[in-house]
């Protein structure tokens, strides 16, 4: 891995241009599946989408087959279509282009953005883990991703997570660079004003969804107040 030399971290004229314009669209929610789905899940997701926008969706399915997530996701990517939300698989270049879904994402170790460009073509999405490093998130740019996402913000059970990073990698990420960052740990309704203020474009959540006391549609409407609040 190379070390990005002062040079390369200050903004880039192109960028600077696009700055002056001064066109950040506001935050926007990227809704997480939960670690496992049943049949009575795409009606939770659909009161889900009911309870505010929802801007993408990450089936993120762990320890299951490639057949089976195909099966599952066959009606999650429906109601995906049917919302005009982006349907993104989790972890699988190979799925994402068997299922012809909008997007993928792609941790440190689930393969090479490059190659899943290539693989994948311009149009779809290609999300990246870059934890607490904004050398990752450097690194995931030049490859072409098309966000890069930083985290776990705060402590979570939905994943085991070894890193924490503060919210000003998102003023710094913003302020260098047009790529959308996505915040990502723990976020709840009650806890993300500082994500969204750093410039989070997307606030990445799952439990404060599926595990909101009132149902996913007060999950998600709970986020209103607080999306685009910057
Ligand atoms: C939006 C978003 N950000 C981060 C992750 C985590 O990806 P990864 O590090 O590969 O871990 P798993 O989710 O695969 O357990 C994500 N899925 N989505
Ligand atoms: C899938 C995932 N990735 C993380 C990271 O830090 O990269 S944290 C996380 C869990 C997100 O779920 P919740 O909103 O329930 O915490
Ligand atoms: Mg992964």
């Amino acid at each position: 891995m190379t070390d990005f030399t002062d040079d390369e971290l200050r903004l880039d004229p192109s960028f600077a241009d696009k700055f002056e314009r001064g066109f950040r669209p506001p935050c926007q929610l990227y809704l997480i599946s939960p670690p496992a789905i049943d049949d009575g899940f795409t009606a939770r997701l659909a009161q889900a989408f009911d309870g505010g926008e929802v801007a993408a969706f990450q089936l993120r399915l762990k320890g299951i087959d490639e057949d089976a997530i195909a099966r599952a996701a066959e009606p999650v990517q429906k109601l995906c279509a049917e919302r005009d939300v982006a349907f993104i698989i989790n972890d699988s270049v190979a799925l994402a282009q068997r299922l012809g879904a909008d997007g993928v994402h792609l941790g440190q170790s689930d393969g090479d953005p490059r190659e899943a460009r290539k693989l994948l073509g311009p149009r779809v999405q290609i999300g990246v883990t870059c934890h607490d490093s904004r050398h990752l998130a450097m690194e995931a740019g030049e490859a072409g991703a098309d966000y890069v996402a930083f985290g776990a913000f705060y402590p979570t059970t939905t994943k085991e997570t070894l890193h924490r990073p503060e919210p000003s990698i998102l003023s710094w990420w913003t302020t260098l660079f047009e790529l959308p960052c996505v915040a990502i740990g723990g976020i709840t309704a009650e806890n993300a004003a500082p994500l969204v203020a750093a410039g989070a474009d997307f606030l990445a959540v799952s439990s404060a969804v599926w595990g909101h006391a009132d149902g996913p549609e007060a999950g998600v409407r709970a986020f209103a107040g607080i999306l685009g609040a910057s």
